[in-house]
């Protein structure tokens, strides 16, 4: 996985005048959706490419449905517009346009609908019909569709009958079918095993290789493993972009005094995380070699922690003081360690431990929706474009 912080310096270096701008696989610009005069989800904009596996989070009631099904073109919306390599579509995007959409989407709606009175493979040939696959191209991708998400015993049973797990897996394949080269899939390891969570996993980071992939969850321990990046919404909107190792990073910048945090992370867009370094030294600092430290280069700031357990036991069983622990912030993109190292031999202070500190998504999830749900709602507009529950018709 790349590194946060070097991914944040690579972003802000200005791309050399021979290399055009790489055209986004799927781009959200401003996307807005308003039930009634609920505004659902509103200023939606991200750029996503080929390659890609993203994690879609946010608490129950964010917007993450409503955004996937307006990317999957199944939901008009009624502000913004989004784009495929390029081509762009609005709320008044017209079937022909919508449907070229759809062939190269593949959308795992929420609750895996099926049509109960078909068995499993006649879904999947259906599906296959509905997109206007040959008979041939039917017969080899199918089987292995089936094979791949274990579902070929169950081939001929009625999908009325499948449990929960399984009407997943046959909702993923259905997905699938066309090959397309955008999955937006949503809660796809909702009531599945374990096994088959890993499983399906795998899959998806297989998957992920050549497509786009858009996948929301409540699994915050699944992100790290099959995402490359992260969109985190609360109350409609989009408050994080960017790798799972930092926003797991943003629960450790939060330790830092919000003085340093505001300072540094306003600069790159408020929610960037700090990297962070937990120090430990052979002695404590005065307050004069604690400002000394904070001057050195790509450092923000230094402050002592209280280090859990205020003592130790030797191996003499006689109690010592623990070491004194720092953390080390560092500004955004710098490295300030070998900086620091060779402040500690100048000053002849051991420095026992420099550990890069990379927080806990979960911890760093709480903290940044219950900070977004202290931003104002967004407010609807006050004309109605479309009906409640309008929809585009597949
Ligand atoms: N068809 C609809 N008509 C009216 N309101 C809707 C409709 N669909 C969604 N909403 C509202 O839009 C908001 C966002 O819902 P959405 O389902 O997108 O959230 P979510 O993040 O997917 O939630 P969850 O994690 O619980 O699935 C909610 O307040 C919901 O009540």
């Amino acid at each position: 996985m790349q590194d946060p912080y070097a991914t944040s310096a690579a972003s802000s270096s200005v791309p050399l005048p021979h290399q055009p701008a790489p055209v986004p696989l799927l781009a959200s610009r401003g996307l807005g959706r308003q039930f009634g005069l609920h505004q659902a989800v509103s200023g939606l904009s991200f750029k996503a490419f080929r390659g890609e596996v993203i994690g879609l989070l946010g608490p129950n009631g964010a917007g993450k449905t409503t955004s996937l099904r307006m990317l999957a073109g199944t939901l008009a919306a009624t502000d913004g517009e989004l784009s495929l390599e390029g081509e762009a579509f609005d709320g008044r995007a017209g079937q022909r346009q919508l449907n070229r959409l759809k062939r190269r989407i593949g959308y795992l709606p929420e609750g895996a609908p099926l049509w109960p009175q078909l068995t499993v493979r006649e879904t999947l040939e259906c599906v296959a019909g509905l997109h206007g696959l040959s008979r041939r191209t039917r017969k080899e991708r199918l089987p292995a569709l089936m094979d791949r998400l274990d579902i070929t015993p169950f081939a001929n049973q009625l999908c009325a009958v499948l449990s929960k797990g399984y009407r997943r897996r046959v909702a993923l394949a259905m997905a699938l079918t066309h090959d397309p080269d955008i999955l937006l899939l949503d809660e796809p390891t909702d009531g599945l095993d374990p096994l088959q969570k890993d499983s399906v996993r795998a899959f998806i980071r297989e998957l992920g290789r050549e497509r786009l992939i858009i996948v929301s969850t409540h699994l915050l321990e699944e992100v790290p493993r099959i995402c490359d990046r992260v969109l985190v919404m609360a109350n409609g909107q989009l408050g994080f972009d960017d790798t799972p190792a930092a926003l797991a990073a943003l629960s450790v910048s939060e330790a830092v005094p919000s003085a340093y945090r505001e300072r540094l992370g306003a600069a790159h867009g408020g929610t960037s995380p700090l990297p962070v370094w937990r120090v430990i030294l052979s002695r404590e600092l005065s307050e004069l070699e604690l400002a000394s430290v904070s001057r050195l280069p790509g450092v923000a700031a230094i402050t002592a922690v209280s280090p859990e357990g205020a003592e130790r036991v030797s191996r003499s069983g006689r109690r010592l003081m623990a070491d004194p622990a720092y953390r080390l912030v560092g500004r955004p993109g710098q490295d300030p360690r070998s900086a620091l190292a060779r402040w500690c031999s100048y000053m002849q202070i051991r420095l026992d431990e420099c550990v890069h500190e990379r927080g806990d998504i979960e911890v760093a999830f709480r903290q940044l929706v219950a900070r977004m749900a202290e931003q104002p709602a967004p407010l609807p507009r006050v004309k109605r474009p479309l009906d409640a529950d309008q929809e585009v018709s597949s």
